[in-house]
């Protein structure tokens, strides 16, 4: 502990010891610098003593001491200023903090009246010196616990700062007495606010009145915070602060509704970041399609991906939304078609505690919440029921969803991806998919082509595939025989890359060696291939043509190019699409 921190103190006890006894008083601190002196001391403040002199001895022997005949004392005789020494007494006191010498109080005569003043009354004198000694070490003590406090306040200010949930310490009556700045943020708050803003104004009246009524201790309570542009959705905790058995304030803890759900989200499937490149393809279909998707993942407009099953559909939705300026928010997947009519709402849009019989305690956060501020993925689309296809357009023009028995609205930023395997436009024409909600989606339609009509895709898929298979199964086979390839070729793959997936899975489990070989296929893919050798397929005339349609338009989208690879006129190819 460093005297010199308290100077002016210890220039005011001296100056107040000097005028009491008459005579003058200097302090040096541990390293000797003097502190604080009167008289001609005073001038000399910062100059080392010697370690030879008075002071010196004073700090190693820790004791008190008076020399009261300077230069016949045994101090004086080691001391190298003896000779030019100017006092005639003094009086050494060592100033202490639990038993450590932190520095030396002296009081000095220089003339024989001022000796007389020390000696008449020497051992009182020297309980004054010994009292004045510790009122120093008492004031520096006090400071070095300020420093402390305030050293400990800075770190819990930094801590709490640090922490991304809101903060705020209120008292029982609402009153703000402390926050951190992620509450301040969350609220839309200004510095000074505190002191016009209550912890009702908050949270309303009735949240705050039940966190007081439970002991102070809630956990995930749910608040809305309206104020001008302010629309904040939340969960708070609450924690009473007991000092000495009393509650004398209570710390509130929130946390965005966004917040909470993207941690949901994370440890569920939507935090398993996709990137094109995970989309293995390059044939010239394939690439097209992965450009307008990656094209499209840019902007925020919805988008129907159309493709057979097991084609990619969601590959390509989680990469459009990985690689667009959401790939900060959630991106949840629903499939319209795996849930009964009667809960895709509750699914989708969530409820209200007490909304119906069963209905969970605290209500639940529809998939529509989940995904505020990502994307939401609604996979099988065309198999939504039409009442929730009038539900589905409402929210996407309003921004806004209401949970079931819910009384407000809640505003929500979604993009919204949906996917289908059926052919939307004809379900629209059959009135078995609301026209307006497929305009209002279809704004960036995407076709995912077959696998059969990319065949050049098969050699780069099986590769990829091979290889995250013998990692996942722990297997080192290197190649597929040649004969395996020309069946992969000729087979139609109804599943697509799921079937080609899990057809790679089936042989690499099934083979020992380092090749797969024919043996290794799975029964389904060989009596096709039996079908293809002996007795090939026939296949009717109209669906060759419309194959080799769909193959055109796919490969060159547009009419007048595929009509001319065709050998057919425009016009024709026009009839013969619509037919
Ligand atoms: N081009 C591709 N590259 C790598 N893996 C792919 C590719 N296409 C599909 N897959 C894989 O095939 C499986 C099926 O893909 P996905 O679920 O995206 O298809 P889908 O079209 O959404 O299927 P469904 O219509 O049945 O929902 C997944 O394991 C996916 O990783």
């Amino acid at each position: 502990m460093d005297l010199m921190k308290i100077a002016p103190n210890v220039l005011k006890i001296s100056q107040a010891i000097a005028s009491v006894i008459g005579v003058d008083v200097t302090v040096v601190d541990k390293k000797l610098v003097r502190v604080a002196g009167t008289g001609s001391y005073g001038s000399r403040c910062g100059e080392k003593v010697s370690a030879r002199s008075a002071f010196g001895v004073a700090i190693r022997n820790k004791e008190s001491f008076i020399i009261e005949e300077a230069g016949n004392h045994e101090v004086c005789k080691q001391c190298e200023s003896i000779k030019d020494c100017q006092e005639f007494a003094e009086v050494c006191c060592p100033i202490k903090i639990n038993d450590e010498v932190i520095g030396v109080i002296g009081l000095i005569a220089f003339d024989k009246q001022q000796r007389e003043k020390i000696l008449y009354n020497k051992d009182n004198l020297m309980n004054f010196l010994n009292k004045m000694a510790e009122l120093v070490s008492s004031k520096l003590a006090e400071q070095s616990n300020l420093e402390e406090i305030e050293l400990l306040a800075k770190k819990l200010e930094i801590v709490l700062n640090s922490v991304d949930k809101g903060i705020i310490l209120a008292n029982h009556s609402g009153d703000i007495l402390s926050y951190n700045k992620s509450a301040l943020k969350l609220f839309g708050l200004s510095d000074p606010d505190k002191n016009k803003i209550n912890m009702k104004h908050l949270i309303g009246d009735s949240a705050f009145e039940s966190s007081i009524v439970e002991d102070c201790k809630v956990k995930n309570k749910e608040f809305v915070y309206r104020h001008r542009k302010n629309y904040v959705r939340g969960i708070f905790d609450t924690n009473p602060i007991t000092i000495d058995n009393k509650t004398c304030g209570i710390v509130f803890v929130f946390t965005k509704l966004s917040d909470a759900l993207g941690v949901v989200n994370d440890i569920t499937t939507g935090s398993i970041v996709t990137n094109f490149a995970d989309i293995i393809g390059d044939s010239d279909t394939f690439v097209q399609t992965k450009n307008t998707a990656r094209q499209a993942s840019q902007s925020s407009s919805s988008i129907v991906i159309q493709g057979e099953s097991g084609t990619g559909k969601e590959l390509f939705a989680r990469a459009i939304h990985f690689n667009s300026d959401r790939k900060a928010g959630p991106f949840i997947a629903i499939n319209c078609s795996a849930i009964p009519d009667q809960l895709l709402e509750s699914e989708l849009f969530g409820y209200e505690e007490g909304a119906f019989t069963g209905a969970m305690k605290g209500g639940k956060a529809g998939k529509f919440l989940l995904a505020n501020g990502g994307t939401i993925f609604l996979d099988e689309i065309g198999d939504m029921p039409l009442h929730l296809q009038a539900k589905l357009l409402r929210v996407l023009q309003e921004q806004m969803i209401e949970k079931i028995g819910g009384k407000s609205l809640i505003p929500i930023d979604i993009r919204v991806i949906a996917a289908t395997n059926k052919d939307l436009e004809k379900k629209v024409s059959q009135n078995e998919f609301r026209d307006d909600l497929f305009y209002r989606i279809n704004v960036i339609p995407l076709s995912i082509p077959p696998l059969r009509e990319r065949k050049d895709d098969i050699y780069t898929l099986v590769k990829h595939l091979l290889s995250s298979c013998n990692k996942r199964l722990h297997k080192e086979i290197e190649n597929v025989d040649d004969e395996v390839y020309d069946i992969f070729i000729k087979y139609r793959w109804p599943g697509n890359v799921r079937e080609l997936e899990n057809t790679i899975e089936y042989a690499v489990n099934m083979c020992n060696g380092s090749v797969i070989e024919r043996e290794h296929l799975p029964s389904r893919l060989l009596s096709s291939s039996l079908k293809d050798k002996g007795n090939y397929e026939i296949v009717p005339i109209k669906e060759l043509e419309k194959r080799e349609i769909e193959k055109a338009l796919a490969k060159f989208k547009c009419v007048e190019k595929a009509a001319k690879a065709l050998g057919i006129g425009r016009a024709t190819l026009y009839r013969k699409i619509r037919s």
